[in-house]
């Protein structure tokens, strides 16, 4: 497999996204530049967290008029994966990629911390090495995760499964405490209804290693290899 990390700009979670697959998985990675306007072929296109362009206007408003996003929206309307994590979920929105938006945090603040998640779907790409309503530990770290969208998207999302991930508090409920943003139905992730554009806020490539606090991330990033590895045996 050979993923593609976009860097604008203002990234700053890109070479975590590069540790996850080259030396996690033992994939081949290569950094697109934003102003490129080729994707090296790539099976796999990552929009990495930060802050791209200083989150000025709005979080990903401006990277997505970079030059290698046209490539990026070419490839997912084919169905080729895109995954991304914090600002490259507020990319892909204003992309059009995922519906919906992110809007800045309920508290105002910016926040980081571990947060709890609950597994809704392992019916994705992205999740299928986890078990459904598994409880996992990934790292927040962002201003503006709010998700919402309106009330018939809503609908749509969590009537055909499109909601992967909801922060929880430690016994798997979704409750306001355990929102750290105010997402509307506690929302940390989503998935396309194609199913190959996956969304999250929270950082599954902080949570690859112990001495990080938690190893919760490794199911996603062997999940995407394993569909791979299934599509070419395939
Ligand atoms: N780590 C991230 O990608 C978060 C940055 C993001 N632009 C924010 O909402 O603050």
């Amino acid at each position: 497999m050979k993923a593609g990390i976009v860097r604008f700009p203002g990234s700053n979670c890109d070479e975590d996204a590069y540790h996850a697959i080259a030396d996690h998985l033992g994939q081949e990675a290569v950094y697109l530049w934003h102003k490129d306007h080729d994707l090296q072929n790539v099976d796999l296109v990552i929009l990495p967290g930060g802050f791209s362009y200083g989150d000025y206007l709005r979080a990903g408003a401006i990277a997505r008029f970079s030059p290698i996003m046209r490539e990026v929206i070419a490839f997912a309307k084919r169905g080729g994966p895109v995954l991304g994590i914090c600002n490259g979920f507020q990319i892909a929105c204003e992309a059009g990629l995922l519906p919906g938006a992110l809007l800045r945090n309920a508290s105002l603040r910016f926040v980081s911390a571990p947060a709890h998640l609950r597994v809704e779907s392992i019916a994705t790409r992205y999740t299928s090495q986890y078990h459904l309503n598994q409880v996992i530990s990934i790292p927040v770290a962002h201003g503006d995760g709010r998700y919402t969208a309106d009330a018939d998207t809503l609908a749509r999302l969590e009537g055909e499964g499109q909601v992967v991930f909801r922060y929880v508090n430690g016994d798997g409920e979704a409750t306001a405490a355990a929102n750290p943003n105010g997402s509307l139905r506690n929302i940390a992730g989503i998935v396309s209804a194609e199913g190959n554009v996956l969304g999250m806020m929270p950082h599954p490539e902080r949570a690859l290693d112990t001495t990080l606090g938690s190893t919760d991330g490794v199911p996603l990033f062997a999940s995407i290899l394993e569909s791979m590895l299934a599509e070419v045996k395939a």
